[in-house]
């Protein structure tokens, strides 16, 4: 019956499904297209030529269909191994700006590994899933990109 529990129970429901993951690495935000001088005006401390680290916790969301056999997006296992590829492998106890070739011209800031982390992210989950990675850079420095 149209608009009853029984109708809507069976139609279909799109659920969003949250794995968090954290890592530690060090960066200095510096950019190729500034030269010293504006480097050191916009990044300020952050552009210390030894770097600092933070502790990144990353939020990788996924959206879809709730398989009605199986009762999940997709399982959480693989999301996991995903995770582990494309963040932990290359990001974790690194230099962003001296172990990730992306970094070496492309300022790490949060925004942009972000968008690294979508990049790589997209092409080791089934297609159409992925829908935000959120990544907290410190307690109060938070980033949401979702593929736009
Ligand atoms: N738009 C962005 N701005 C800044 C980024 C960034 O990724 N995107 N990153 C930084 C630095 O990496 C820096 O490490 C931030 O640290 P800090 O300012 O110390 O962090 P908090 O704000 O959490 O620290 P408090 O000193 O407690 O305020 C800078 N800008
Ligand atoms: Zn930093």
């Amino acid at each position: 019956m149209a608009g009853s529990s029984e109708s809507s129970s069976a139609a279909e429901r799109i659920g969003y499904i949250t794995r968090v993951q954290s890592f530690s690495a060090c960066h200095r935000l510096h950019s190729i297209h500034l030269s010293d001088e504006e480097n050191k005006s916009v990044y300020g401390k952050c552009n210390n030529p030894n770097g600092h680290g933070h502790n990144y916790k990353v939020e990788v969301t996924v959206r879809g269909k709730i398989d009605r056999c199986t009762g999940m997006v997709m399982n959480l296992t693989d999301l996991k191994k995903a995770i582990e590829e494309v963040i932990m492998t290359p990001l974790d106890h690194r230099n962003l700006d001296k172990d990730v070739p992306y970094f070496s011209s492309v300022a790490s800031t949060t925004e942009n590994l972000a968008v690294y982390i979508w990049d790589h992210m997209v092409k080791a989950l089934p297609p159409n899933l992925l829908y935000e990675i959120k990544i907290y850079e410190t307690d109060k420095n938070v980033v949401i990109y979702r593929g736009e």
